[in-house]
């Protein structure tokens, strides 16, 4: 089933003070469940689709629909801000405990305390984190604050969470784990997933479908593999250049 659906999206920002379109979407849905992978090369306009989507950021036009609702994005209901959660590439964890961030959403919910003590450790175990409760957020790896922060995505048990390039300040062994991890508990969890990743490796092991956005438009969708193993022309010079750039060796 369809949760999510845009149409017809425009983003349009100034430069020397003329308008320039970066984002162009005619259409685009999210079924429940699924993980949707957004890839594209520096610059093609993920992040912004990814604040856009998240209704993190007002300014587009055309129009969104949220289980059959169309939503006006410059007055977002605080219940449905709160069915959605976001990861960045940068943790964003605040100056505290990890127990303390990892609760934090919850107590804005207004979840009682004992029900955010079981959701909490829940969530800290299946990261495997539980032994970092106490620790102070700044005192953590790379990896470890990656863990916090999705920890505290999914103890909210989103509708949709949007991951922007979770990994990619991450080495590849960190990387590599915490992928396992994340891909098993979204199964688990069936959660719908906006994944946006400039890496083919990453959307390939952690999609169900592949947008491949360039220029602020969709080049193509299918499954990843379709996606790989039939590029179109658009498709396939992002393929190429990716390839040019990645890990030496690497071959898919
Ligand atoms: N406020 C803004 N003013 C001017 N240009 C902008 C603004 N926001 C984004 N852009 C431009 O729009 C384009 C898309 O940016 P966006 O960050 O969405 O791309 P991206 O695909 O996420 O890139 P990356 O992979 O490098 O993070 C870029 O060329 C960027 O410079």
């Amino acid at each position: 089933m369809i949760i999510y659906e845009m149409k017809d999206i425009h983003y349009t920002v100034q430069e020397k003070k003329q308008a320039k379109t970066i984002l162009h979407v005619e259409h685009l849905s999210l079924k429940e469940g699924e993980i949707l992978g957004i890839i594209g090369p520096n610059g093609a306009g993920k992040s912004t689709l990814l604040k856009v989507m998240a209704l993190l950021d007002p300014l587009a036009s055309g129009s969104i629909t949220y289980r059959g609702r169309k939503i006006n994005p410059h007055a977002v209901p605080l219940t449905l801000r709160h069915k959605m959660a976001t990861v960045f590439q940068q943790s964003l964890l605040l100056d505290m405990t990890v127990y303390q961030n990892v609760a934090l959403g919850l107590k804005f919910r207004k979840v009682n305390k004992r029900e955010q003590q079981r959701r909490v450790e829940e969530w800290l175990n299946r990261f495997d984190i539980g032994h970092l409760a106490k620790q102070h957020a700044h005192t953590l790896s790379g990896g470890e604050s990656q863990r916090v922060s999705l920890a505290r995505a999914l103890v909210l048990q989103p509708d949709i969470l949007f991951l922007d390039e979770p990994f990619s300040a991450l080495d590849f062994p960190t990387k590599a784990a915490l992928m396992e991890d994340l891909k098993q508990v979204l199964r688990e969890t069936k959660t719908t997933t906006l994944f946006v990743s400039h890496d083919l490796m990453e959307v390939k092991y952690m999609t169900d479908r592949l947008i491949v956005l360039i220029d602020g438009q969709i080049a193509q969708a299918g499954t990843p593999d379709t996606v790989i193993q039939y590029p179109n022309e658009r498709t396939q010079a992002f393929l190429n250049q990716w390839r040019a750039f990645a890990s030496q060796g690497f071959a898919l």
